[in-house]
């Protein structure tokens, strides 16, 4: 379960301080799937970066897995956040010299789990993805939807209890959106990840089963 309480943040600039998100209270059952709607500046990545525990914020709580990230320190952070959260971005952020299963398992080097266990994890969940055919290849060679079901892997092979997603579709046409969207929502239900995805396409939020609207800041609705 993520819980987030009365969390609030601003940014500074010459001119001062300016709130971004104020009191924001929300939470998320595990295993949902979860949009994150708003209009560009609403706070949607704001706030989706501070539940990832990517940066601090000014006031509030952020309870994943009964703990509350804000007061970590900062390895016990990183430590936690490589084993709890998985992150899926809009621009995939493979490394291009290593094969898409070096790059899928990469997160378990960081554990030092050992090379077979990470093969065979990162195989499988390629598998799952539609890439079984794939795996050798560099990122260069696969189009823009595949690499993102590679990136969709990769945050999947620790187990996180969540992962967020910051506009997964943002760089692919409607063709290639819908499949990417079939595809978390199948993981979802194979393994009951949560899923929080960053959204300003009301199509793509429809197809959640919670939809938390952001405007100005503010939660405004949140529909189930
Ligand atoms: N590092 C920063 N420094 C100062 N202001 C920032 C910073 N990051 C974001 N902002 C401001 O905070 C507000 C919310 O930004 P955020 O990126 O969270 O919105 P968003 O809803 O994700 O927008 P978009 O859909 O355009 O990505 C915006 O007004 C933005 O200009």
């Amino acid at each position: 379960m993520l819980r987030v309480e009365h969390l609030s943040h601003s940014f500074r600039n010459a001119q001062g301080s300016v709130p971004v998100l104020q009191d924001i209270n929300l939470t998320i059952g595990k295993g949902k799937m979860v949009a994150l709607l708003g209009s560009s500046g609403s706070g949607k990545s704001t706030l989706l970066n501070l539940m990832a525990g990517l940066m601090k914020p000014d006031q509030g709580k952020i309870l994943i897995a009964d703990q509350d990230i804000v007061r970590f320190g900062e390895n016990r952070l990183a430590e936690f956040r490589r084993s709890h959260i998985g992150f899926i971005f809009q621009s995939y952020e493979l490394l291009s010299n290593l094969t898409i299963r070096e790059n899928v398992e990469l997160p378990l080097v960081f554990m030092g789990v050992s090379p077979y266990k990470r093969k065979v994890k990162a195989l499988q969940l390629l598998e799952q993805v539609g890439l079984g055919e794939k795996v050798n290849l560099f990122p260069s060679q696969l189009s823009g939807g595949q690499q993102q079901r590679v990136s969709i892997a990769r945050s999947l092979i620790t187990e996180p209890s969540v992962i967020f997603a910051d506009e997964p579709t943002g760089n692919l046409d409607t063709e290639t959106e819908e499949e990417i969207i079939a595809i978390l929502q199948k993981l979802n239900r194979e393994m009951n990840t949560t899923f929080v995805i960053v959204t300003h396409e009301a199509e793509v939020a429809e197809q959640m089963q919670v939809v938390l609207t952001l405007h100005k800041g503010v939660l405004v609705e949140e529909t189930a």
